[in-house]
């Protein structure tokens, strides 16, 4: 066992080609890439092949392998290798000795030796080569036709007698095998893992199903490369084993869909990732927020262009009409701190919770002030919600309802960051004698700014991390929030 296991594991295939890409390295790269690792690749020979069978096999020079195997092992720190068809004496004996060469952590060998077609993928003469190879690696994943080759005996025509070869074999090579029931007939398919553990030799079962399909084109070598990755992982073969059939299994299930060849077709290794995951990117928290303030660019500029702040900013707005705001203001922050507060309780981090449990606090505290300064609590009780002001809390207090914290966290957010948008410019404004100067200098409040920062992050991070029918539903609470500010600033002079 290792003693670091690795995240993301970096796995050399060494292996011969499918061009049609369901078997050799174009398996094992996505087999690696679907069970968590990073793949590369060095190729033994070229296979002229398809889902139909083999065509030609062509064998570029030994020398070049080699080449290929020091290039990545002279820069590239290897946590697995997963050795597929050799096709040669040749090439067995030049992979031996890089091995012995550069001593990778976890070596996987798939004794390769004909193909699902039938067609032969190594030299009949290179099998005393293979059988000098074996015990270099520390896993040996042969099915049943190359145990036999191992064993130098007939082939098992049970699954008893093969997981009793299967012990003969890793006793006489000293090592872990993975012995494969998919060439026996009937419904369950059984795997075992066989080895060495205190000079006993121990079997592990894995049970399974056959899957009515013809789509068994390189699942050999798939599940060769997910044993290598997810043994790097995790440092533990019968996880690894149980962990790599399962994925299998499953990638056997969906091959079908891909409707590739009229042969033997091959597997959909990511099956699962795309069913569970899907393939659709996610912006930065950052591009959110750029996306969504021009989203409500135009809302934004109609609200500059309002009498009222026009009037605000220049000192001539009619004081009745700023008490009126005011007042709808106080009145609006009383239901804007529940819908914080109901923000803070749906809040998935202490951090959150905090966050908007003092912003419902401070909109409660600024709504005490309105109070003190400009609105006494007795004109309070002859102020009736405007349209505006009704309409904009029924939406927030409907998002608050519906209770999709994300969708909230977004819905509010108008509120911070158009508030502390148009304040910033509304504070130039203020001079010594502005009739409106206290109300403007209060835009000046820095813990304002950066709870509106802190805002945007938490809504732009959740949105960021959403699917996209979320992500849909915030940037439209977000517009919706939007329209109500700027009604919410229009009304002094229209409603009233
Ligand atoms: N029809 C199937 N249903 C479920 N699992 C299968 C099926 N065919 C193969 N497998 C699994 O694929 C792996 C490779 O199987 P096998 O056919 O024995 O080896 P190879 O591809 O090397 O000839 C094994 O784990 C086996 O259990
Ligand atoms: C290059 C190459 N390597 C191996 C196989 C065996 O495939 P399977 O995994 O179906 O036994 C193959 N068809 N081609």
């Amino acid at each position: 066992m290792r003693d670091e296991a690795r995240p993301v594991p970096r796995v050399l295939s060494i292996a011969g080609t499918d061009p049609s890409g369901g078997a050799g390295i174009q398996a094992d790269l996505k087999s690696i890439a679907a069970n968590g690792g990073y793949g590369m690749a060095a190729v033994t020979a070229l296979v002229a092949q398809n889902t139909r069978g083999v065509r030609s096999v062509h064998v570029p020079p030994v020398p070049f392998l080699v080449e290929q195997l020091d290039a990545v092992s002279d820069d590239v720190e290897i946590d697995a290798v997963k050795i597929g068809m050799l096709a040669t004496a040749d090439i067995v004996r030049a992979v031996r000795e890089w091995l012995e060469r550069v001593n990778p952590p976890v070596v996987v060998l798939d004794p390769v030796m004909v193909a699902t077609s039938g067609d032969r993928l190594l030299d009949p003469d290179a099998e005393d080569e293979l059988r000098a190879l074996a015990p270099l690696a520390d896993l040996v994943t042969p099915n049943i036709p190359e145990l036999a080759i191992l064993a130098e005996a007939p082939a098992a025509t049970t699954w008893s007698g093969a997981v009793t070869q299967a012990r003969e074999v890793a006793a006489r090579y000293g090592t872990r095998l993975l012995v494969k029931g998919g060439h026996l007939a009937g419904a369950s398919l059984p795997d075992a893992l066989v080895e060495a553990v205190d000079g006993t030799i121990e079997v592990t079962e894995f049970p399974g199903i056959r899957v009515e399909t013809t789509n068994t084109h390189g699942t050999g070598c798939s599940l060769s490369s997910a044993l290598a990755t997810r043994f790097a992982r995790s440092g533990d073969w019968a996880r690894a084993a149980a962990e790599s059939k399962e994925w299998l299994v499953e990638s056997i299930r969906h091959g079908a869909e891909l409707a590739v060849g009229a042969g033997h077709g091959p597997v959909s290794h990511f099956a699962g990732l795309w069913e569970r995951g899907g393939i659709a990117t996610r912006p930065e928290p950052e591009a959110v927020e750029s996306g969504w303030w021009a989203h409500i660019e135009d809302i934004r500029a109609d609200i500059d262009e309002l009498a009222f702040v026009r009037q605000l900013a220049e000192g001539t707005l009619d004081r009745t009409a700023f008490v009126w705001y005011l007042a709808q203001d106080a009145l609006y922050l009383r239901d804007y701190a529940r819908v914080l507060a109901r923000a803070s309780s749906l809040a998935p981090t202490a951090e959150e919770q905090a966050f908007w449990a003092a912003g419902a606090r401070d909109a409660i505290a600024v709504e005490l002030q309105l109070h003190e300064r400009w609105v006494p609590s007795a004109t309070m009780d002859d102020i009736t919600p405007s349209a505006a002001t009704t309409a904009y809390l029924n939406h927030l207090l409907a998002v608050s309802a519906r209770g999709d914290y994300r969708i909230l966290t977004a819905a509010v957010l108008p509120c911070y960051w158009i508030y502390a948008d148009v304040g910033a410019r509304l504070r130039q404004f203020s001079h010594p004698e502005h009739p409106y100067r206290d109300w403007l200098d209060s835009y000046a409040d820095e813990s304002f700014a950066a709870a509106t920062r802190r805002a945007i992050q938490i809504a732009t991070r959740a949105a960021a991390t959403a699917e996209e029918r979320t992500r849909r539903a915030m940037r439209d609470a977000l517009r919706a929030s939007a329209a109500h500010e700027h009604a919410f600033f229009a009304a002094p002079l229209a409603e009233r």
